[in-house]
């Protein structure tokens, strides 16, 4: 696992977008792995300038997205599908057809295993952007999830219905259940970038940093399996852990 760290969550969205851009560049038909939160906006911010300012093309692009919540309308201002819109899509010349996020209405099995099977079919992920929550999960793999498993539903734990009500105005309007990719899916990714960011992380970049087998109370100690792993973390959530200056 390759730690940058950088100054603040700018120059960590400078450089996650720089390396999702160059995939881009290389390979105009990339399957981009994507990613919500509070910590990512930035990323799609300057992807978005760099595709005004050079014009990098997303028309043979596929993108899939790591998670959604489940029963929420996908045209609901909370869903992961509006988010996607929002900060990114509506943006570039991504064809409709070619964005793909969980279902969130049919939360079967066989709808699931249809995700994990659509996202093999395309060729699976050149790159897969990831944040952390504040228990280590990633997706929406909450601690206890095996770290094998494909897309599947979960129940969503206090503490990660807790920071994401503040986008719902209160965690009681936070649905209870999510459709995410599993760890088994993510490890599929022929490469990952984890953006980090804000001193409400530090606790968790400082378990990733000293994880060396994969743990299933902390997820995303499962990425020390990966051989393609780049964490961006600014100064804050790097607060907890020395890092050589040399
Ligand atoms: N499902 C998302 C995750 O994919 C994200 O990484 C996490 C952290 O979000 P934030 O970047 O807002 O801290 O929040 C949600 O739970």
């Amino acid at each position: 696992m390759q730690i940058i760290a950088v100054k603040d969550i700018n120059e960590m969205s400078r450089k996650a977008a720089q390396i999702i851009r160059e995939v881009v560049q290389n390979k105009p038909d990339a399957v981009l792995g994507l990613a919500t939160g509070g910590t990512p906006e930035g990323t799609y911010k300057e992807l978005v300038a760099d595709y005004r300012e050079h014009g990098t093309s997303y028309h043979k692009v596929h993108t899939v997205n790591l998670d959604e919540y489940a029963a929420i309308d996908p045209s609901d201002p909370n869903s992961y599908h509006t988010y996607m819109k929002d900060h990114f899509f509506k943006y570039i010349d991504l064809p409709e057809n070619q964005r793909h996020l969980p279902n969130s209405e049919d939360i079967s099995e066989q709808a699931c295993a249809r995700y994990d099977d659509l996202i093999a079919s395309l060729g699976g992920v050149d790159i897969q952007l990831l944040g952390i929550g504040r228990n280590g999960h990633i997706g929406f793999n909450e601690p206890g999830t095996p770290l094998t498993i494909g897309t599947h539903v979960v129940k969503l734990t206090d503490s990660t219905r807790d920071a994401n009500a503040r986008y719902f105005g209160s965690i009681s309007e936070v649905p209870e259940r999510a459709v995410t990719m599993g760890i088994g899916t993510i490890l599929k990714s022929k490469k990952i970038i984890m953006v980090v960011s804000g001193e409400e992380k530090a606790d968790a970049m400082s378990k990733l940093v000293r994880a060396s087998v994969p743990d299933s109370s902390f997820p995303a100690s499962a990425l020390v399996q990966h051989p393609n792993v780049t964490v961006i973390a600014d100064e804050p959530a790097l607060s907890l852990i020395k890092i050589s200056k040399e």
